[in-house]
């Protein structure tokens, strides 16, 4: 959305000054880079911005040297900035950060690192970070093939990532189903907590309202699980095989950091005789006006919120263990609310339906598994 109002230079050299007072080291570095680039305009001296970057930079390094590096990776670069700045063949940091973490993406550890971290802010940013390789794997098309009620009612499918994979379906959900959804669950909203070693928490990671909604407890709604049983394959009975529905409400700023959807405490309510969480399918039912995309740092993909649609992804490998490339986040709504629907699918209840991969822990292939094979 262009509002037609531009920042001058000096209104980014003010907020990346105030930033380095406040220790917000990426901001200030990204502000004072931003100021940089426009001080053509002359609102500001190059030598006044200059001197303020350099300052950000000293100060974001020393941060960084006296951190342990999983403390609060947010505010820092995963990197020390001074050697990557002096280094000749990139003709500014910004470009050289991005080529770093292109070139530091892509390792098959499953454990949540800087660059996950750092990726999902790319994303968020609205970022490409899929090379025309990855590009050339992804297509759409009309699913009319996995259950005979899409002969009738072909459903739009797009494969947007792969490694994971994550597919988007588009007008899975119609206004008059929405409108039902999120008055029932306003009746009962409270803030979103993320599940943590000692139970519930509130947390500054996840800011937006929640509520859950049995879906079987009302008529109009049990529907749903059975059109996402007919769009997935799996099974989808409340309490059996998946959670209620979990909605939750973003406004400005509301955002949920990256994180695994799968359950890694092991006796979390509901697991054992459930099994984990293996995958995810999540309703867009209102759109913001800017920002609130799902990003996956793993498959380099945000997903936009588009009203009606739903993103389905696997949690889990084949053999029930958890996929540690899944992590994924809310990006922060910028303009307007947005609504999600999440349900959970569990492992357990699937075995009857799925047939097994050949190696002990395959990657769900979701195209493939909604074409049959599961
Ligand atoms: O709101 C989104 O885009 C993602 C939400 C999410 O990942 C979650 O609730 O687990
Ligand atoms: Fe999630």
């Amino acid at each position: 959305m262009d509002t037609g109002v531009h920042l001058q230079a000096i209104h980014c050299y003010e907020i990346g000054s105030q930033a380095i007072h406040q220790k917000s080291h990426v901001l200030s570095i990204e502000w004072l880079e931003m100021s940089l680039a426009k001080a053509n305009d002359g609102t500001i001296g190059k030598d006044t911005i200059e001197k303020a970057y350099q300052k950000a930079i000293i100060e974001h390094d020393n941060t960084r040297s006296n951190l342990d590096p999983l403390d609060d990776p947010s505010y820092i670069y995963e990197q020390l900035l001074t050697p990557i700045q002096n280094h000749v063949n990139f003709k500014s940091l910004r470009q050289a950060k991005k080529q770093l973490l292109i070139n530091e993406f892509g390792g098959d550890s499953p454990d949540l690192d800087l660059t996950t971290f750092v990726n999902y802010w790319l994303l968020c940013s609205g970022a490409d970070l899929q090379s025309p390789a990855n590009k050339s794997k992804l297509f759409c098309w009309y699913e009319r093939k996995i259950h005979p009620y899409l002969y009738i009612g072909p459903i739009k499918m797009e494969l947007l990532g792969t490694k994971p994979d994550i597919v988007q379906m588009y007008d899975v959900i119609g206004d008059g189903k929405i409108q039902r959804l999120t008055e029932v669950a306003r009746q009962n909203l409270s803030l979103s907590r993320v599940v943590d070693p000692s139970g519930d928490a509130l947390s500054p990671v996840r800011t937006s309202v929640q509520s859950w909604i049995v879906e079987n407890f009302h008529e109009e709604f049990r529907v749903l699980p059975k059109i996402i049983e007919i769009l997935t394959g799996l099974n989808v009975v409340e309490g059996t095989s998946s959670e209620m529905l979990q909605i939750a409400a973003y406004t400005f700023s509301g955002h949920y950091e990256i994180h695994l959807d799968a359950l890694l405490t092991p006796d979390y309510e509901g697991e054992k005789e459930l099994g984990n969480r293996m995958a995810t399918f999540m309703y867009y039912l209102q759109q913001p006006e800017l920002g609130g995309q799902t990003a996956f740092p793993q498959s380099r993909v945000a997903t936009q919120p588009i009203k009606g649609s739903a993103v389905f992804w696997y949690d889990l490998l084949d053999d029930g263990s958890v996929d540690g490339t899944t992590f994924h986040g809310a990006c922060p709504v910028v303009y307007g609310r947005k609504w999600v629907g999440n349900k959970w699918i569990r492992y357990l209840d699937q075995q009857k339906n799925r047939k097994c991969g050949l190696k002990p822990n395959e990657w769900f292939s979701i195209h493939s598994a909604t074409r049959g094979k599961i």
